[in-house]
């Protein structure tokens, strides 16, 4: 692993400017950025030029040619995996390496473990999968030596460490999954749910404090508001406190309608989507539960004129959310029991999943206590 210093020197060499910051191994989370002295709010950190992005445009003409079909995440992968020249390798050995990423990343997981994800990561992994698959029969078919594990390794490295990016020459994009760009050592900072302030220009990619910070402190950025779910299946970690955690509802919810009551929904546009976040049930889940409820012209009405919350249907419509909640809170329970199974050479994903599933027990135990419901083990 490079040292610090060595980091340093690399990103100056490659026309970065950094204002008192450098890279940091922090246990349990890897490379970040440490602040070597105070910033105040606004303070600029980091300058990366555009010179020194690695893009569609910058992966050589040799291999962009022969690759039908992929997406920019497998184009960079592709260029990743197959890149020697000794200007990258200090970056190259200071990103986490196979094993790391077999521990953490659930796509990389044996079947008996991705079983063990909560709904909304193993719908986010199925799209992985898919996307996955589509560039990988590409690759394989235009080099045929490329070894598989050796590009599920590169994609999850560009996965896990792309920023958004446009070239000045792009027109409104039409897909904002392939505006891809790696930022090679501004990808050393970690995330947390509000983090500094990240601008992109024409010049190229700006960090600056958003607070406040003491010398010695792990500097991040924020990767976008995404659950821990989403957290888990994309970048392999969970953050203890998110104020953007959520789960979905609509397995408890949606078997709930009769299909009379689903087809108001789909006309109201009100039909799924339902979620718990760490405050309460979304608007939607309350529209959705009061028609339950509610005689349908008196909801008709009410949709009109906005839903009172403390209404004659309130207390039904807590009831019916307390027991739906109810089941899903047992099913939680029942998740946590099995990964607390899981044998002890597993640790990594083990207490990944244990901690998600503790997390949605308690969101879901919260929610119920804010309804008035009895306290669940
Ligand atoms: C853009 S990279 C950040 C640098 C990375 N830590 C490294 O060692 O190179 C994203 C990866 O960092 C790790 N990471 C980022 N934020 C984290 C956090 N708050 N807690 C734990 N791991 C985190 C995850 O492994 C994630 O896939």
């Amino acid at each position: 692993m490079p040292t610090s210093q060595e980091l340093t020197q690399w990103a100056l060499s490659k026309g970065l400017r950094l204002n008192g910051i450098a890279a940091h191994n922090f246990p349990q989370r890897g490379m970040g950025i440490v602040a070597k002295k105070h910033f105040h709010a606004g303070d600029v950190l980091l300058s990366v030029p555009l010179s020194a992005l690695r893009t569609e445009r910058t992966v050589p003409e040799n291999i962009r040619n022969c690759i039908k079909n992929i997406s920019v995440q497998g184009l960079l992968a592709t260029d990743l995996m197959l890149d020697t020249s000794q200007s990258s390798t200090l970056w190259k050995d200071s990103v986490p390496t196979k094993e790391d990423m077999k521990k953490a990343i659930p796509f990389m997981w044996e079947p008996m473990l991705q079983a063990l994800l909560p709904e909304a990561a193993s719908k986010l992994l199925a799209i992985q999968k898919q996307k996955f698959r589509s560039d990988w029969d590409s690759v394989s078919a235009a080099l045929p030596a490329v070894s598989y594990d050796d590009f599920v390794y590169s994609w999850f490295i560009v996965g896990t460490r792309t920023f958004y990016y446009t070239h000045p020459d792009t027109q409104e994009p039409l897909d904002s999954n392939e505006c891809l760009a790696l930022v090679p050592f501004a990808d050393y900072f970690n995330h947390v749910d509000v983090g500094c302030k990240v601008t992109f220009s024409s010049t190229g990619y700006t960090f600056c404090a958003e607070r406040k910070i003491r010398k010695g402190e792990e500097i991040c950025t924020n990767y976008g508001n995404h659950s821990n779910d989403f957290l888990l299946a994309e970048y392999g970690f969970v953050l203890e406190d998110n104020k953007w955690d959520e789960i979905p509802l609509d397995k408890v919810l949606l078997t709930l309608f009769s299909a009379k009551q689903k087809e108001i929904l789909q006309e109201e546009n009100f039909w799924g989507d339902y979620v718990l976040d760490e405050h309460s049930v979304c608007y939607r889940t309350q529209v959705a539960v009061r028609l339950l409820c509610m005689p349908i012209q008196t909801w008709r009405n009410s949709l009109e004129s906005g839903f009172d919350d403390y209404d004659e249907y309130q207390g039904a419509a807590d009831t019916i959310l307390r027991e739906a909640l109810g089941i899903y809170s047992k099913a939680a329970y029942e998740k946590l029991e099995q990964v607390l199974e899981l044998s002890a050479h597993l640790a990594s994903p083990k207490g990944m999943l244990g901690k998600r599933w503790k997390q949605i027990h308690l969101l879901i135990s919260t929610a119920i206590d804010g309804l008035g419901g009895q306290k669940l083990e």
